[in-house]
């Protein structure tokens, strides 16, 4: 064995039946071995395995059995030791999974100071978490949440030396309730196991117990909001779980558990959603009115089908067609470097959700953050199927690209797509092309703005408002104020807010840039997206 000052340990371990050597660079903190292969004529050697300490799950001492102590180099051994790594091993299609690899030594002294030394990087692990709050919904997506909770996660967080304080959920806004009781200030992140609902209800309890505690007013829009600090994990077990996908990039239990455990960060902008300085409610996948608000309301009707619902109602609001009359006001996003047409979207470490960042601390800095107020208002009246507000791209099983594939986790804006009246037909082609490679923006009835602010008002409440006075107008409120007589649309749509419904048809929504934190790091770039480098995790920097 050797131990230099650098704080590098080699040494000639046991891998199977072979011998390997075995280096630990403790800066930057790198478990380095070769796989030994059997010397076979035309084969290579074994590749390299390199894991960077951040990926290291947990190191515990082994028991070896008599099979492989009878085998190989074991067999010179009086007492064989062995320790075993688990570490994160990534495979196809952002899929993460727990691997472990044991290592047999030739004393116990080096088996020791082997585990040692590997305990010891692990604490100096300081962004992963300890002590976790978990919140499940067993009723959410195929009703599975406390099973894959049991059976995928809590092994692994026992694994990682994770403590755990678990709520099941009786009713909905338990666990939001209950976060305006507990001590939340003793838990390193809370977790919810369910869908985006269940994300939505925990980051409502987490954000307003944080605005109380600062004494932050929520009802009042002008406010800026205090920043959570204590992240969110989310175990996906809900029917869309958009959330979930569009920060890891897959739908998967196992890969968020070792998001959560290796303490990942990933900021996320929130919209703050207001009317007549009353709070509304925060999204941050989708806010939408006509198509999706109209899925949702019907769909909440038939939970019983579980994910299905979502198909069901969305084909039948899909042939009812409805259009929604109103006027769309938005001030466009200055100060943000991307677009909604670029071609390149939100990763890992993303250039344009730091620089953006930036751009808004020199602002704060300089004193100009109040600047926005005055920045010109556009305004849009029309007749839409749709009106979507999206903070992330809104990817998700169903769509794996999502509502604006350009949208950004962590940029301070939102993307604002506005779907005028147009065909069936051409509704139909411009949903159909959120699951292929096709530009959805490419039509001429779909505009598509990134904003830091928007408000819409139906045109049914903007007569209401003017007409306020008339007391016969408004008892004619469902239909065309103009012509009461006529069968002019002016229906309401409601507001689908991150699949929840909204109780105001009229809204002022503002992003709250980087306002939460996940345990997530967005979606990783491989060096090559077909064939990942699985055996040295090989990523994109
Ligand atoms: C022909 C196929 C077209 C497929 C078009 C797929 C577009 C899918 C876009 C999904 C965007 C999800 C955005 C995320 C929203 C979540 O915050 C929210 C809470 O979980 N989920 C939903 O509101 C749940 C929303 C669920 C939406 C389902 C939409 C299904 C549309 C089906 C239209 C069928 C037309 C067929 C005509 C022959
Ligand atoms: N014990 C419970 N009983 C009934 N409802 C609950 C319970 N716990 C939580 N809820 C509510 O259930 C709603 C939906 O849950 P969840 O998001 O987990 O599943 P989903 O709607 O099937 O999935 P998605 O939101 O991804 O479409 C949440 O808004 C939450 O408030
Ligand atoms: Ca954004």
């Amino acid at each position: 064995m050797e131990q230099p000052p650098g704080g590098r340990l080699v040494s000639s371990l046991l891998l199977g039946p072979r011998g390997c050597e075995v280096t630990l660079e403790r800066e930057p903190g790198l478990l380095r071995w070769r796989d030994p292969q059997p010397p076979r004529r035309g084969r290579s050697s074994g590749g390299e395995n390199v894991v960077p300490a951040s990926e290291i799950i947990a190191v515990e001492e082994t028991e070896i059995d008599k099979k492989q102590c009878d085998s190989g180099k074991w067999q010179k051994m009086s007492k064989p030791h062995a320790f075993t790594v688990h570490y994160v091993k990534r495979a196809r299609n952002h899929r993460w999974r727990c691997s472990e690899i044991t290592f047999g030594c030739i004393d116990e002294q080096l088996c020791n100071q082997w585990i040692q030394a590997l305990k010891e990087l692990l604490d100096s692990q300081k962004s992963r978490p300890k002590q976790l709050l978990v919140y499940i919904n067993p009723y959410g997506g195929k009703r599975q949440g406390k099973r894959i909770y049991e059976q995928k996660v809590a092994p692994l967080f026992h694994l990682a030396s994770i403590s755990t304080d678990v709520v099941i959920t009786e009713h909905a806004n338990h666990a939001k309730d209950n976060l305006f009781e507990v001590n939340i200030y003793k838990y390193d992140g809370i977790v919810c196991v369910g869908g985006d609902g269940m994300f939505s209800e925990v980051m409502h309890g987490l954000i307003g117990r944080i605005q109380k505690d600062s004494g932050i007013d929520q009802n009042n829009p002008k406010t800026p909001l205090a920043q959570c600090s204590i992240r969110i994990g989310i175990i996906p077990a809900g029917s869309t779980d958009c959330i979930c996908y569009a920060t890891v990039g897959i739908v998967d239990p196992e890969t968020s558990a070792l998001h959560i455990i290796v303490g990942d960060c990933q900021p996320l902008d929130v919209s703050s959603i207001h009317h007549n300085n009353t709070f509304l409610k925060y999204s941050v996948s989708l806010l939408g009115y006509g198509f999706y608000g109209d899925i949702l309301r019907d769909s909440e009707k038939k939970r019983w089908m579980g994910p299905a619902r979502y198909d069901f109602s969305g084909f039948k609001t899909f042939l009812s067609h409805q259009y929604y009359e109103g006027t769309v006001s938005f001030q466009p996003a200055k100060g943000t470097v991307g677009s909604p047409r670029d071609k390149e979207s939100c990763r890992t470490g993303c250039r344009i959700c730091r620089q953006t960042k930036q751009l808004e601390e020199q602002q704060k800095n300089y004193g100009l953050e109040h600047k926005e107020v005055e920045d010109e208002w556009k305004v849009i009246k029309g007749k839409f199927l749709a009106i979507n507000a999206v903070n992330m791209s809104c990817a998700c099983p169903r769509s794996p690209k999502g509502l604006s594939p350009a949208a950004h986790l962590a940029d301070g804006s939102a993307d604002l797509i506005l779907v005028r009246k147009c065909s069936r037909f051409n509704f139909l082609r411009y949903l159909v092309r959120h699951t292929n490679q096709d530009d959805q923006f490419d039509f001429p009835f779909v505009d598509v703005y990134r904003v830091k602010r928007f408000q819409f008002m139906s045109k049914q409440l903007e007569d209401n408002e003017s007409d306020i006075k008339d007391v016969g107008k408004k008892r004619f409120g469902q239909f065309c104020s103009d012509h009461p007589a006529c069968c002019c649309n002016l229906a309401n749509s409601t507001w689908n807010c991150d699949g929840e419904t909204l109780d105001s048809s009229a809204v002022e929504v503002k992003v709250r840039c980087q306002l939460v934190k996940l345990f997530a790091r967005g979606i990783e770039n491989y060096k090559d997206e077909t064939a990942y480098n699985s055996s040295s995790n090989e990523l994109l920097s």
